[in-house]
C-alpha cells in the first residue's frame, strides 16, 4: 500500500530525487508536489525548515513535507549554510571555490533538513541528513546547483559525476528521507 504525500518545493531536481528515493524500499511512498512561493526565514537550518513547513501546511490546508538544503564550509564555521542558494547565484562554482582560497581546509558538509507537517496548526517534525565532502573545481554536469563542486568523502567523484543511483544512496537527501520514511511507517503501524 503506498501513501500519497505532498512535497512543497519549487525545485524540479529535488523533486526528481525525492520521488526516486521514496519510490524504492519495502514501504514505497508516492509523492505529489505543489510549487508554492514561500519566503525563507533567516536563522538556523532548523528555524528555516520549521517556518517554511508551517507556512506550506497553512497554504495547503493539509499535511505536507518541505525540504531545505544547506552547504556548510568547515573553514567558515558552517557558512554559507542555508544561504547557499544566494551564494551560488552570485558567485557560481568558481566563486564558491575561490571563497576558500587561503583557508586551511576545503572540507564541507551537505545538510538536508526535511520537515513534516501533519496539517495547519501542528508543529513540524524535522529529519536531517548529512554527507561530508570537499569543495572542488567543478567536474560533471552543472544542472543541479552545487553538485559539480562537491566531492563526497572517499568517492573520488563529485555528486554531478555520479550515476543518479549512487548519489541517491549516499546523499544528504537520502539520509534525511530514510529517517522520514521510518517516522511515517511508525505512524501507519
Ligand atoms: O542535492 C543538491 N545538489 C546540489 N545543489 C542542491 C542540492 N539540493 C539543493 N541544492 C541547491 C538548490 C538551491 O540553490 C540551494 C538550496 O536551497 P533550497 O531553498 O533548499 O532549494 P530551492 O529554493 O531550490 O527549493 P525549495 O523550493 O525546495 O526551497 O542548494
Ligand atoms: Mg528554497
Amino acid at each position: 500500500m503506498t501513501s500519497k504525500l505532498t512535497f512543497v518545493t519549487g525545485n524540479a531536481n529535488k523533486l526528481k530525487e525525492v520521488k526516486a528515493i521514496l519510490s524504492k524500499g519495502s514501504h514505497p511512498i508516492e509523492i505529489d508536489s505543489q510549487e508554492l512561493d514561500i519566503p525563507e526565514l533567516q536563522g538556523t537550518t532548523q528555524e528555516v525548515a520549521i517556518a517554511k513547513c508551517k507556512r506550506a501546511a497553512e497554504l495547503l490546508g493539509g499535511p505536507c513535507i518541505t525540504e531545505d538544503t544547506a552547504l556548510c564550509f568547515v573553514a567558515l564555521k558552517g557558512l554559507p549554510g542555508p544561504y547557499i542558494k544566494h551564494f551560488l547565484l552570485a558567485l557560481g562554482h568558481d566563486g564558491l571555490n575561490k571563497m576558500l582560497d587561503g583557508f586551511p581546509t576545503r572540507e564541507a558538509w551537505a545538510l538536508c533538513t526535511f520537515a513534516y507537517s501533519a496539517g495547519p496548526g501542528t508543529e513540524p517534525v524535522l529529519f536531517e541528513g548529512r554527507t561530508d565532502g570537499t569543495i572542488v573545481p567543478a567536474r560533471g554536469p552543472g544542472h543541479f546547483g552545487w553538485d559539480s563542486c562537491f566531492e563526497p568523502l572517499g568517492t573520488g567523484s563529485t555528486y554531478a559525476e555520479m550515476p543518479t543511483d549512487q548519489k541517491n544512496s549516499i546523499s544528504h537527501r537520502y539520509k534525511a528521507l530514510e529517517k522520514l520514511r521510518e517516522y511515517l511507517q511508525s505512524l501507519a503501524t
